[in-house]
């Protein structure tokens, strides 16, 4: 019947969810590939030989079909365990710079940052499901990074 309610069970429907998560670690703004001058030029008091700390917040979205009998375009239990791998194990309360081999060379901007968790996750999630890595530096520092 016309207007007759049935449910979204027929129509493949698409949803995006997003999980948080906060995570502390100090760096320093630096590259080896500029002079010390050059180096304080352009990051300034990120620059500071003995670095400095954020409180970091990620959001990481995953796009997808929701499934019709789970309800779920993935499980966020699933999501959540899959970013304390990728982000808390080797992030949180960590010296970026010094703790984690892949900002030995790589400077550990908030875009840096998005780009290696976003490799990260693209390793451990189903395929084609993530969509956004958003980092807050501070309040006022947004970083979105979509796998470009
Ligand atoms: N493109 C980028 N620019 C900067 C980054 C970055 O990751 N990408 N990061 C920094 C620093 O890490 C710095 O800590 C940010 O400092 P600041 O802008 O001072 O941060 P606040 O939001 O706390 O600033 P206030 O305006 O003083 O509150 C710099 N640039
Ligand atoms: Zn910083």
């Amino acid at each position: 019947m016309a207007g007759t309610f049935d449910g979204n069970n027929t129509a493949e429907r698409v949803g995006y969810i997003t999980r948080v998560q906060s995570f502390s670690a100090c760096h320093r703004l630096h590259s080896s590939r500029l002079s010390a001058e050059d180096n304080k030029r352009i990051f300034g008091k990120c620059n500071n030989p003995n670095g400095h700390g954020h409180n970091y917040k990620v959001e990481v979205t995953v796009r997808g079909k929701i499934d019709p009998v789970t309800g779920m375009v993935m499980n966020l239990t699933d999501l959540k365990r899959c970013i304390e791998d990728v982000v808390m194990t080797p992030l949180d309360h960590k010296n970026l710079d010094m703790d984690v081999p892949y900002f030995a060379d790589v400077v550990s901007t908030t875009e840096n940052v998005a780009v290696y968790i976003w490799d990260n996750m693209a390793k451990v999630l189903p395929p084609n499901l993530l969509y956004e890595i958003k980092i807050y530096e501070t309040d006022k520092n947004v970083v979105i990074y979509r796998g470009e």
